[in-house]
């Protein structure tokens, strides 16, 4: 029994799970919220982990390591790596890249080790597994020097998410990893497509930071730079672009809500504005899926993922609609029956599969420690 405790920390929050690695089970989970708010669930991360540790109680105890949720490793960081104080100044190094994400993960690692000193932290970040894309993927076409001297390039996130995803859907299709090219659309409320050539990202739509490439809740994805100097001429702050492409804009921005349930219900009471946003997300996601087929040459499967992409069959079908000459069409009883398992909703004998896969970034972030410190 190898248990490993998982931690997400966020800004204003801390999400945390014990899970079992052998059996993958969830032993306990929790969240602590509005940290530092008034009324919030305690007033810094160092408390908040107290608080947890409370929580957590004898089963403390059994914890073999803790697996910690790490947005941007930058180029420093290509794999899992057991935290010291030289990681935790790397990782405070990298930060300017996430100033959203990582100082709050930050945050989360310093308290957890103090509170739990004895048991070795592991940090697991979203970008490392796509260090494997090829230059030519990853560079931007700028200043060699700017970029040079700013980190400027693709790192790409919610790596951990598509290497789990990925591995599942060989064991579902019940081919090797190494064998297969994949593209898998993580669907949630920051979302992102990788192409998966034998098991290594070959490219994903996200950049520099998670802003880039899919319509999302309330990021706008993809917009031509072009976009962000003219608003900033017309006397837009720096700071006031970054609010409005980062947390006024995506789905919210375009139909009042960032909650996809919420947009297709008024699409479907026939919100003209709701419609459109169903409209560009489903087109930007053709845009990637057209274009990761050509990057890979080939395509064995297209896979769906995160809160919207495991949930929604209607969205699914949208996201697909008129690429049948591509290979890729959708099952209709398939798609619509309720699962909560991996599964295959293309035709059978489909010359592409087309599949829903659960993600499950806790239990990989686990797994992922519990292999380092075996
Ligand atoms: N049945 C559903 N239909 C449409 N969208 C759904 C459904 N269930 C969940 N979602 C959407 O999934 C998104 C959240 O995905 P999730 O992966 O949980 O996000 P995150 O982990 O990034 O917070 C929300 O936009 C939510 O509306
Ligand atoms: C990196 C990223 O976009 O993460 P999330 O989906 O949790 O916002
Ligand atoms: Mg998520």
């Amino acid at each position: 029994m190898v248990r490993v405790f998982v931690v997400n920390s966020g800004s204003s929050s801390i999400k945390y799970q014990l899970v079992d690695v052998v059996s993958e089970k969830v032993v306990l989970s929790g969240l602590l919220e509005r940290l530092g708010q008034p009324g919030g669930d305690a007033a810094d991360h160092e408390s908040g982990m107290r608080v947890v540790l409370d929580r957590l109680g004898s089963e403390a105890a059994s914890i073999a390591a803790v697996g910690h949720r790490v947005v941007h490793g930058g180029s420093v960081f290509t794999a899992p790596v057991v935290i010291d104080d030289a990681v935790e100044a790397g990782i405070q190094t990298v930060s300017a890249l996430a100033p959203l994400h990582n100082p709050a993960n930050l945050a989360g690692i310093r308290a957890a080790r103090l509170a739990l000193p004895s048991v070795p932290h592991v940090a697991v970040f979203d970008t490392a597994f796509h260090q494997s894309m090829p230059a030519a993927a990853a560079t931007y076409a700028i200043d060699r020097a700017v970029s040079a001297e700013h980190g400027i390039r693709r790192y790409g996130f919610h790596g951990t998410s598509h290497q789990f995803v990925a591995g599942r859907a060989a064991a579902l299709l019940g081919r090797p990893l190494a064998s297969l090219k994949l593209i898998v659309l993580h669907l949630g409320n920051g979302s992102s497509a990788a192409a998966i050539d034998g098991g290594r990202s070959i490219d994903t739509s996200m950049g520099l930071t998670p802003l880039a490439g899919l319509v999302m809740g309330t990021r706008s994805g993809d917009v031509d730079p072009g976009v962000l100097l003219h608003l900033q001429r017309a006397g837009l702050s720096g700071a006031e672009v970054d609010a409005l492409l980062n947390s006024r804009s995506g789905l919210l921005g375009l139909a009042g809500s960032a909650d996809m349930r919420d947009v297709t219900a008024a699409a479907a009471a026939g919100d003209a504005d709701a419609e459109l946003a169903l409209d560009v997300w489903a087109h930007r996601i053709r845009h990637y899926v057209g274009a990761y087929l050509a990057q890979l040459g080939g395509l064995d499967a297209v896979v769906f993922t995160a809160g919207i992409g495991e949930n929604a069959a209607d969205l699914r079908a949208r996201a697909l609609d008129g690429l049948g000459h591509l290979g890729l069409a959708i099952d209709a009883d398939r798609n619509g029956a309720p699962s909560r398992e991996a599964r295959v909703i293309s035709p059978e004998g489909a010359p592409v599969a087309v599949l829903v896969v659960p993600t499950n970034e806790e239990l990989a972030i686990a797994q992922a420690a519990a292999a380092l410190v075996a």
